[in-house]
């Protein structure tokens, strides 16, 4: 009989209540301060972490989530798979420069992390990969935390998905050598009194093959039959573990954590391996910020005994993804507050019903239990818009006579644009923060924004740009920034998550109907075409992506939220376009991101996307050339959703992956505009004119000139003005080339 593990969260987040580590870093990065003083910030963080989780009430305390960059390059560090050319004097430095990149080196490729808004580093495994146990983090941090009295669960990557993850030639080959080093690792935690480990395996969320599961079961029954272990939790967050529940009930792990949130218990009765293990119930959403409505937690928790050993309560994932603590923000209002939990409250919500769950409601979890949660705002205007649409709402006039229509925009074969952003300087977010200090007004404020669109739009200008852009300079986000202008959803001061590294971002929280008070975009855009007689594109974020990169409400289906957020952009497209706007992109770059992670759910999520987006575009005229923006994926599984969007151009991210997207879109049939990037905006690489020509000659062969757009991959809004003028000049040079050059 093994020890229980009791309530518990599976992860929590890292980057310090204030951005602590956030600062530390890119402070390290600058040559601002040294080493030292960037281990001890983090020291302190994952201190405070240990205390806070103790001290709340938990029974078992994770460890090593605390990460300087990614915890998947941590995995990477600790089985010996960092590839030899990023290797430093410091193990920090050496895993700065895999996640950065040196002077001379690329870093490992970035890339998003299941259907979630972080970002991981994508490990390279080779011929060259020796793996062998060469970090000591987890036990480490293990001791780290025992030395202020905190007996920790170190959580550890499991290594089928650390391999799942990673790139080369079938890294899943590799898996038996990769187990022993897991099997070193959890002998040396074991010698060193470690109880518990826990694994994750959040690949299993998503469909997996036979090959895949049968690798699973290897692993974890060789993992098992270890002789000195500590026991094992093996989670597998994100949704459903399907099949590769049995699959591990069916081997000698201690406990499996379910994922109650975005899966069900639909299923866990025929596990009936499960009645020997512990099964930790993830009841409260680690993903969203809404409180649990704790009766039903607790009524869910009850009803889960008969199928497990022992049930213990738990967050449905990793808290990684929500902010830190509701009690640090001011400026919410009680109407909204009072539903919410984050990281902390989300802690304290287990503690209670774990404590529920193992000695009856207590009059603390009565009183919380009970307390009043108020109703999602309504609006009754909105509400009868959307149930009164017309058929047509969302199919706009056929493309050959939208292209008719536009044809006086005047727009050259392989016309030149950029994607939206450029540079965010330190002027502008420096004018930003002394607004919300007090220190400028907004009309100050909006006159160096303006100020700041005329030197984008003649800087365009000079460079000979066909279609302008005003730059967006005015925005903090491209999410938060709409958010910021819509009813129905409330921003936060310091509800910071990681996206990925050092950055952050402040998803905005969708709590009930949304509605746009009055036009978000128009008066910059309308200064920006004041200043120049060429086209410049009115630029708004779409309702996929601003629901991606937010909170959203639970209570109603992603659908009728989506479609509440569409119609204020509808609203903004008709205010653009009377006030003679005939460009209008509407970027959608979490298309992808939001793809959901089992095949069976994605008929349903392409649907009600699609929908939004025509709805918010369905209203624009013939004459009105609407374009949109994916980037951040590969698209070749949604290729059918992006021609179904209708739009007349579609500018996709493409350098890095040489263009493939466009043998993608062919193969679909896509017939309407396209701007393939050529300029990889992730990179400080200035591209030289001869490899865009390049680039834009095979497309061209591709895609006939008047459909061809020449663009970069993304906004230019992190890259530094050094880098982004020399490209775009050569950009322009380049599209001009292969203009004279080719004739279709
Ligand atoms: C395209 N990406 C985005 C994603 N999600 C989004 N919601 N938005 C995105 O753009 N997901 C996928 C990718 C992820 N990529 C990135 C890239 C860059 C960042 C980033 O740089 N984040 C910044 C925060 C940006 C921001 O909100 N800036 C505010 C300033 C906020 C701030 O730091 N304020 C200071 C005080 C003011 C100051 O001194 O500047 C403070 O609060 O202390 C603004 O411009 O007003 C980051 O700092 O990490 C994120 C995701
Ligand atoms: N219009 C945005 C899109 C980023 S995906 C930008 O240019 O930054
Ligand atoms: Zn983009």
């Amino acid at each position: 009989m093994t020890s229980g593990i009791g309530s518990t969260v599976l992860g929590y987040p890292r980057i310090g209540p204030r951005r602590e580590l956030k600062r530390a870093v890119e402070s390290y990065w600058a040559g601002r301060t040294d080493r030292d003083a960037l281990l001890a910030t983090a020291a302190r963080l994952r201190a405070d972490t240990w205390r806070d989780l103790r001290e709340a009430g938990l029974d078992s305390v994770p460890s090593n989530t605390f990460s300087f960059y990614d915890q998947v390059l941590d995995t990477a560090a600790l089985v010996g798979a960092i590839p030899a050319r990023y290797r430093q004097d410091h193990e920090v430095d050496t895993l700065f420069a895999a996640a950065r990149g040196t002077g001379s080196l690329a870093p490992l490729e970035l890339t998003k992390w299941f259907d979630t808004n972080y970002h991981y580093l994508v490990p390279e495994i080779d011929e060259t990969t020796t793996f062998a146990l060469t970090g000591d983090k987890p036990l480490a941090e293990h001791r780290e935390a025992r030395a202020q009295g905190v007996p920790t669960r170190p959580v550890v990557l499991g290594p089928v998905t650390f391999l799942l993850l990673a790139k080369g030639v079938d890294p899943l080959s590799r898996l038996d050598e990769l187990v022993e080093v897991y099997a070193d690792l959890l002998r040396g935690l074991a010698d060193e009194g470690v109880e518990w480990v826990q694994l994750d395996e959040p690949a299993f969320a998503a469909d997996r093959s036979e090959r895949e599961l049968v690798a699973l079961e290897r692993a974890y029954t060789r993992l098992a039959a270890q002789s000195a272990r500590p026991q094992l939790l093996v989670t597998g967050y994100y949704g459903d573990l399907g099949r590769a529940l049995g699959v591990l009930a069916g081997t000698a792990v201690d406990a499996l954590a379910v994922d109650l949130v975005a899966g069900s218990e639909e299923g866990l009765a025929e596990v009936t391996a499960l009645r020997g293990k512990i099964l930790v119930a993830g009841l409260v959403d680690g993903r969203n910020v809404w409180r649990t409505d704790l009766r039903a937690a607790l009524a869910r928790a009850e009803a889960l005994r008969p199928l497990a050993r022992e049930v213990v309560v738990s967050t449905s994932s990793t808290l990684l993804h929500v902010p830190y603590d509701l009690d640090q923000e001011q400026g919410l209002g009680e109407e909204v507050r009072d539903r919410l939990a984050f990281a902390r409250q989300k802690v304290h919500e287990v503690v209670l019903l774990g404590r529920a769950l193992a000695e009856g409601p207590t009059e603390e979890w009565e009183a919380e239990a009970d307390r009043p949660r108020p109703a999602p705002r309504h609006d009754g205007a909105v509400r009868s818009r959307l149930t009164g649409l017309q058929p047509d709402a969302r199919t706009r006039a056929p493309y050959a006579d939208r292209v008719a229509a536009q044809s006086d925009l005047g727009l050259p074969r392989l016309a030149t644009t950029t994607i939206g952003s450029f540079p965010q300087t330190t002027e502008i977010r420096t004018a930003r923060a002394a607004l919300r200090s007090g220190e400028l007004d907004l009309d100050g404020y909006a006159e160096r924004m303006r100020t700041e669109i005329g030197r984008v739009i003649a800087l365009q200008e000079d460079i000979g740009l066909d279609v302008l852009v005003h730059g967006e300079p005015e925005r903090n986000d491209m999410v938060q920034y709409f958010a910021e202008h819509l009813d129905g959803v409330a921003g936060t001061e310091l509800g910071w998550v990681q996206s990925y590294g050092s950055r952050c971002v402040r998803p905005p929280i969708l709590h009930g109907d949304v509605t746009r008070p009055e036009p978000i975009t128009v008066p910059w855009t309308t200064h920006a075409r004041s200043l120049t007689t060429r086209q410049v594109k009115g630029m708004l974020t779409g309702p996929v992506t601003i629901l991606a990169w937010s909170f959203v409400r639970d209570d109603q289906p992603l659908r009728a939220t989506a479609d509440q957020v569409a119609l204020a952009l509808r609203d903004e497209i008709a205010d653009l376009e009377a006030a003679g706007t005939r460009v209008i992109q509407v970027d959608e770059p979490a298309l992808r991101e939001l793809l959901p992670l089992r095949e069976a759910d994605r008929e349903d999520y392409l649907d009600w996307s699609v929908s939004a987006f025509r709805l918010a575009t369905g209203g624009a005229a013939a004459g009105t050339q609407v374009h949109t923006h994916l980037c951040y994926s590969e698209f070749g599984e949604v290729i059918e959703a992006i021609d179904a969007l209708d739009a007349d151009v579609t500018t996709i991210e493409a350098a890095r992956s040489k263009m493939e997207v466009l043998a993608d879109l062919s193969a679909a049939g896509f017939a309407r505009g396209v701007g393939p990037g050529v300029y990889d905006i992730h990179s400080p690489r200035v591209p030289g004119e001869e490899e865009l020509v390049a680039l834009i000659a095979e497309a061209s062969r591709a895609v006939p000139g008047d459909r061809l757009w020449v663009n970069p991959d993304c906004g230019l809004k992190t890259r530094a003005y050094a880098e982004v003028e020399p490209a775009l000049r050569a950009l322009v040079a380049a599209a001009k080339r292969v203009r004279e050059t080719t004739t279709n």
